[in-house]
């Protein structure tokens, strides 16, 4: 794994039963970039993301994620709590997954669970006085703060997250994923749903993360927020690697034309568009 790679997927295949979703795929994402995993519907994206993030333990091959201090981990061998733990990988899904009933800021403060504990001393007269604790607990609510207005949503801390238009819920989800403070950030579909200023602000969002140095991996119909923010392109299709390259490089390529053109035109349209 070279100096500059956070993740590295190599041969990976996922099968469930006689279905092949992933087959013998290889891609690397590079630290505090955005790399961007795309393909038409059924390409096995989704497959690959739960494969990295643990929810499906892989049929074969190797995903290592390379922290800056040197950890290697190999993802494959850990289930999906220890990977967000131990790995420091989050991510969020294609439908939303806050919880309804919690206000914005408590979902905020849920996702630093581990970290309170870890500064109780997972006792409960740790929880209860100890300074640590208080600072942990400070600290938490000043990371959450922070979130809440960089997403803009600090003036509804307050409100269940339930009641936010989709678009709010679906930033106040990267807050909360953010919260964690992820060496890698997963994105299932981020922009989906929503509308042109909501996509653009997302675009605004995910690249002022990238340049704050967390490195993410998206998964992204909308071709306007994947040509315009990422780094690198990964595209699959029928679980394999078909292209790979910078925005310019895929746009251009007849391969990842056809694929498109062969399932959904108007996401060869789209694709095409963003190139002219
Ligand atoms: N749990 C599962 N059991 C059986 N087949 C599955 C399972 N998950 C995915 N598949 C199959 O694997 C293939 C890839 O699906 P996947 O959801 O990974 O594609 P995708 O590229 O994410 O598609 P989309 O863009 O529509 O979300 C599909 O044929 C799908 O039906």
């Amino acid at each position: 794994m070279s100096g500059d790679t956070i993740l590295s997927v190599d041969r990976l295949t996922m099968r469930f039963g006689g279905i092949v979703a992933v087959q013998d795929l290889s891609f690397a994402a590079e630290r505090k970039k955005i790399t961007a995993l795309i393909g038409p519907n059924g390409a096995g994206k989704t497959t690959v993301f739960n494969c990295i993030t643990g929810f499906y333990k892989p049929s074969g091959g190797t995903i290592r994620l390379s922290h800056d201090d040197g950890r290697t981990i190999a993802l494959e061998r850990l289930n999906d709590f220890r990977i967000a733990k131990q790995a420091k990988v989050a991510r969020t899904f294609q439908n939303i997954r806050l919880f309804p009933g919690m206000t914005a800021l408590e979902n905020l403060m849920v996702a630093q669970h581990n970290a309170l504990m870890r500064a109780s001393g997972f006792t409960l007269l740790g929880l209860l006085g100890v300074p640590t604790y208080r600072d942990a607990e400070k600290r938490a609510i000043d990371l959450a703060t922070d979130w809440l207005k960089r997403v803009n949503l600090l003036d509804r801390a307050d409100d269940a997250a339930g009641n936010f238009a989709y678009g709010d819920q679906r930033r106040l989800e990267i807050a909360r994923a953010m919260c964690t403070e992820p060496a890698l950030l997963c994105l299932d579909e981020p922009a989906a749903g929503l509308n042109a200023r909501e996509s653009a602000a997302l675009s605004e969002l995910l690249l002022s993360i990238r340049n704050d140095g967390t490195s993410i991996l998206l998964i992204e119909h909308d071709m306007s927020v994947v040509m315009e923010i990422s780094d690198h392109i990964v595209v699959m299709d029928h679980g394999v690697k078909i292209a790979q390259g910078s925005p310019r490089e895929v746009r251009d390529d007849p391969k990842v034309i056809a694929a498109y053109l062969g399932t959904d035109e108007e996401e060869a349209v789209a694709v095409m568009e963003s190139g002219s």
